[in-house]
């Protein structure tokens, strides 16, 4: 299991002085309902506390029943199904109605894979070979489940929701309860083993405090949509099933420690200190500066225009994922559909920047319409920007639109392309944007041959975006969405750091500026280290801004520069992070 903190933290993620007594015993203990103390891997930033409850277990099938009359069982079973596709594709509706299209694709997405013919198909054919409704729906979900393993990346962690299909149809034929979220009738800690997508959707932020998951990676649904909620989450986390109903317990999603065993009395001051964070944070503005005034533009990640809604302060658009409004559909959308969703997100930002990525499709991301072969490697396949090899014609309308929403708007869109290696790529992809009269043309540096290339890269750009979650993938030869290998994907590594020093000094050079768009720039202390590495901005999902704007506002550049120095200079992730953390707070003491 990986570590991913390793000193008391308080809500900003910064350890306490040394002398803090620690709650716990160590890592690794605290089942049941006594004090210890779990780590997992901190996924959506921010610290609560409360009692937990667990998820219920999926429903247990009784022994199989003799089938006297298999065309009741097939209606039974596929009529449960339908039920559960009809359900998925209904929250999918509300989803989208709540401005929530992130949730709405995905909750789309498991409703095909319920809706899906070959899954009903196996389902018939078990029924045909004797098994009753439930066994059957059992046994197929397990025969497609073991084939999205066998395909891995995306695939494989698209295992949960066929998980999720299978415990809701499996209730839905023996007449049980839908398994879901559970309602104790207070506020909660919600621990589970894994979260399908249709259950983080419905949680409410009202009574859910906290998430702890024993599995999930950095990338699973859990993370991203927690952190979109801004709701503390903590996934990978061994052990935090046993821990015993109505616990308390308090979760960092910045550190991703759990402690177990706290006390009514303990979680109320969690809970206390962690209100007052939020609302200090809220109360800052401004732009992104160090404390000298050295300046690290502030922007925001979104997949639409509904992700600029909740009023948080950023000086634009760093990452405007296109890939969302083609997701979970089966055609393409059109030209006049495209224009209308980038025009209602560069008229948000009319003097200030905004960043459009070019459809970023492929292994995690996966465009049926796209129509692609399968590939047994897909993350190392026809992905991002090289889909445009096989349909270049997706890539043309897109960036037509974008230059008529450019015109629409009176805008100036900054437009970049996803997974460029080369610089052939880049230089083609620069050509093909400027013809169109798009004139600030750039590249997200996500493949290492093509960090190591910045330089000459910029010399046709007019811009770098560096995105770490794919960086780290590709220079760490772990496959983002494993939760098992967290510890490579570690953006505190101080291998991806070089490669970030390496772009910025790129940057530097060419007078052109190079930002952090992946999940790294939301961690306010690796934020500092980024700007210390030179990386001129800084785009993160809205809840994160806050914490990094305050963090920078902390230290003057040199600081940041030397921070820098200190993470580079570190062994591995955790002496990294741990060395900038004890140095702020050794300095934070002594002022
Ligand atoms: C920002 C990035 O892109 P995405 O997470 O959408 O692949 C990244 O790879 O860091
Ligand atoms: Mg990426």
């Amino acid at each position: 299991m990986a570590e991913t903190g390793g000193s008391p933290a308080s809500t900003t993620g910064r350890p306490a002085p040394a002398s803090a007594p620690e709650q716990g015993t160590g890592a690794g203990t605290g089942p049941g309902t006594g004090a210890g103390t779990l780590r997992g891997l901190g996924v959506s930033p921010g610290r609560a506390a409360g009692r937990v409850c667990r998820m219920a277990g999926p429903p247990r099938l009784p022994d199989p029943l003799p089938v006297a009359d298999p065309a009741r069982e097939a209606g039974l079973a596929l009529r449960a199904l339908e039920a559960v596709a009809a359900e998925l594709a209904a929250r999918a509706a509300r989803a989208e109605q709540a401005s929530d299209p992130e949730a709405g694709a995905i909750l789309d997405a498991q409703s095909f894979m319920a809706a899906d013919p070959g899954l009903h198909q196996t389902v018939e054919e078990n029924i045909a070979a004797g098994m009753d409704a439930g066994h059957a729906v059992d046994a197929a979900c397990t025969h497609h489940r073991e084939a999205l393993l066998a395909a891995g990346g995306y695939f494989a962690e698209r295992a949960a929701d066929l998980d999720d299909i299978r415990n809701r149809a499996v209730a839905a034929v023996l007449g049980l309860p839908v398994p879901g979220i559970p309602d104790p009738g207070h506020p909660f800690v919600l621990v589970a083993e894994d979260l399908a997508p249709a259950d983080t959707v419905n949680l409410d932020p009202a009574t859910v405090l906290a998430l702890v998951t024993e599995k999930g990676g950095p990338t699973s649904h859990t993370a991203i949509l927690a952190r979109s909620r801004g709701l503390p989450a903590v996934v990978a986390c061994r052990g935090a099933m046993e821990i015993g109903d109505g616990t308390w317990v308090s979760a960092d999603g910045t550190t991703g420690r759990v402690e177990t065993g706290i006390g009514e009395e303990t979680a109320a001051r969690v809970q206390r200190e962690a209100a007052a964070e939020r609302r200090r944070l809220a109360a800052g503005s401004g732009p992104g500066r160090t404390s000298d005034g050295h300046p690290v533009e502030l922007l925001l990640n979104i997949g639409s225009a509904a992700d600029l809604g909740g009023g948080v302060e950023a000086e634009g658009v760093g990452l405007f994922r296109t890939e969302f409004l083609f997701l979970g559909r089966r055609d393409a959308p059109g030209f006049e559909e495209q224009v209308a969703a980038y025009e209602a997100v560069l008229r948000a930002f009319p003097g200030g920047k905004v960043v459009i990525r070019t459809l970023d499709a492929g292994t995690d991301k996966p465009l049926p319409f796209l129509d692609l072969p399968q590939e047994p490697n897909p993350a190392l396949g026809v992905r991002g920007l090289r889909v445009g090899r096989v349909r270049p014609g997706v890539l043309d309308v897109q960036l037509d639109a974008i230059a008529e929403a450019a015109r629409a708007s009176g805008t100036r869109p900054w437009v970049m392309a996803p997974m460029v290696t080369t610089v052939a790529e880049a230089e083609a992809f620069a050509v093909r944007a400027r013809e169109r009269g798009i004139t600030r043309v750039g590249a997200m540096i996500e493949v290492p041959a093509a960090a190591l290339r910045a330089d000459r890269l910029l010399r046709g750009l007019d811009f770098l975006s560096i995105g770490t979650n794919d960086l780290s993938q590709y220079a760490f030869a772990a496959d983002r969405q494993h939760g098992e290998l967290a510890d490579l994907l570690d953006p505190w590594q101080p291998g991806l750091l070089r490669l970030v020093g390496e772009c910025a000094r790129a940057g530097r050079a060419a007078g052109k500026p190079v930002g952090v768009c992946g999940e790294a720039a939301a961690d306010p202390l690796l934020a500092a280290v980024l700007a210390g590495l030179g990386v001129t901005s800084l785009s993160m999902s809205a809840p994160g801004v806050a914490a990094v704007r305050e963090e920078l506002a902390r230290r003057s550049l040199a600081r940041c520069e030397a921070d820098a120095r200190a993470a580079l200079d570190a062994d591995d992730p955790a002496v990294a992070r741990d060395t900038v953390a004890r140095e702020t707070v050794a300095r934070e003491t002594v002022a």
